[in-house]
């Protein structure tokens, strides 16, 4: 359990339950499954939800690559909870859910996230548990290490890892991303990695401020600018290609794109700033800063047969 303050949180053994009620509650439309076990053994769920037929876009949300930043696993829990419980009543969902299909993997480094709280009180934990800790989010393979991009220094919080994918848990994500390539064709077409905080919507590439680059054309970085500026309008994050930020070697967005053409972005969820406490927000806004996504998470899947479609390209 959380401390005090945060009870509303769900910790490995809660979000473990939460989802196989959600599958249990929802034969025919939700199954729950496991892409492998963290470094210390922890299951990394991934449940997917779909009424459409065989061979429809996939689209994949991740969630708490970084052990403290504990909204964004209640975020892909209310992605699972509204695509479940609203279909067949809400009319969005119910449609989005007849035509695409939706996996969520809500803790993709659990065992950080259970090292971050297990004392009762936080630690301000962010890699997994591997030696001293791997920072998941630059331990991707393309252009690992790169550019500046991440520490090579074990005790860093940005510690890149002894090579690509040296992290078991990006070494699982990798390969369950692999097993989508079906007849030579990645079937998931869209991606998002949830982090808090800065209320940010972040794109590829991160490891060069150009806007273009290898394997990123102008109409590629066109429809990323699009679609990630037509999803801030609705939830009023800030839209910026990630290395207006800072420079990142080995994130998920740029391989899943280099290495897949999978559109994905990085959601920077609430609070706007706010320190070390920023990553800790009481739990009394889990339900209006998850829900503040609805709009960009159903516009993401209405694009997701093709997304260059945002800018008037075909497929
Ligand atoms: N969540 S955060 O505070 O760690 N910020 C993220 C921001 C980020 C995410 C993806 C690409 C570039 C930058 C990070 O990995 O540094
Ligand atoms: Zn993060």
């Amino acid at each position: 359990a959380f401390p005090n303050g945060y009870q509303d949180y769900h910790d490995f053994a809660e979000l473990t339950s939460a989802l196989q009620r959600a599958a249990d509650d929802h034969p025919g439309l939700a199954a729950l499954s496991t892409i492998g076990t963290s470094v210390e053994g922890r299951n990394l769920w991934l449940m997917s939800i779909t009424r459409a037929p065989a061979g429809s876009p996939e689209v994949l949300f991740t969630c708490q690559q970084h052990a403290r930043e504990h909204l964004t696993r209640e975020m892909c829990l209310r992605i699972v909870n509204r695509f479940t419980d609203g279909y067949g009543s809400d009319p969005a969902v119910t449609r989005l859910v007849d035509s695409r299909i939706i996996r969520v993997i809500p803790s993709v480094n659990p065992d950080g996230a259970e090292y971050d709280h297990a004392t009762g009180s936080f630690r301000g934990w962010r890699k997994n548990r591997q030696g001293q800790g791997t920072d998941l989010n630059r331990n991707w393979g393309h252009q690992w290490g790169c550019c500046g991009g991440s520490s090579s220094s074990p005790s860093s919080d940005t510690y890149r890892g002894t090579g690509a994918f040296s992290a078991i848990e990006t070494q699982r994500v990798r390969n369950y991303v692999a097993s989508r390539v079906v007849g030579g064709e990645q079937r998931i077409t869209a991606h998002i990695d949830f982090h808090t905080y800065s209320e940010l919507i972040l794109w590829p590439y991160g490891y060069t401020y150009s806007d273009t680059g290898p394997g990123l054309s102008a109409q590629d970085a066109a429809a990323f600018r699009a679609l990630g500026t037509q999803m801030a309008q609705t939830n009023g994050y800030t839209p910026q290609q990630s290395s207006d930020l800072y420079i990142t070697d080995g994130s998920i967005n740029d391989w899943m794109w280099a290495a897949h053409g999978i559109y994905s972005y990085t959601f920077e969820m609430y609070p706007r700033s706010g320190g070390l406490n920023g990553f800790y927000p009481i739990d009394d806004v889990i339900g209006r800063e998850t829900a503040r996504n609805d709009a960009a998470v159903d516009l993401l899947l209405s694009y997701a047969d093709c997304v260059p479609r945002v800018i008037g390209a075909s497929c």
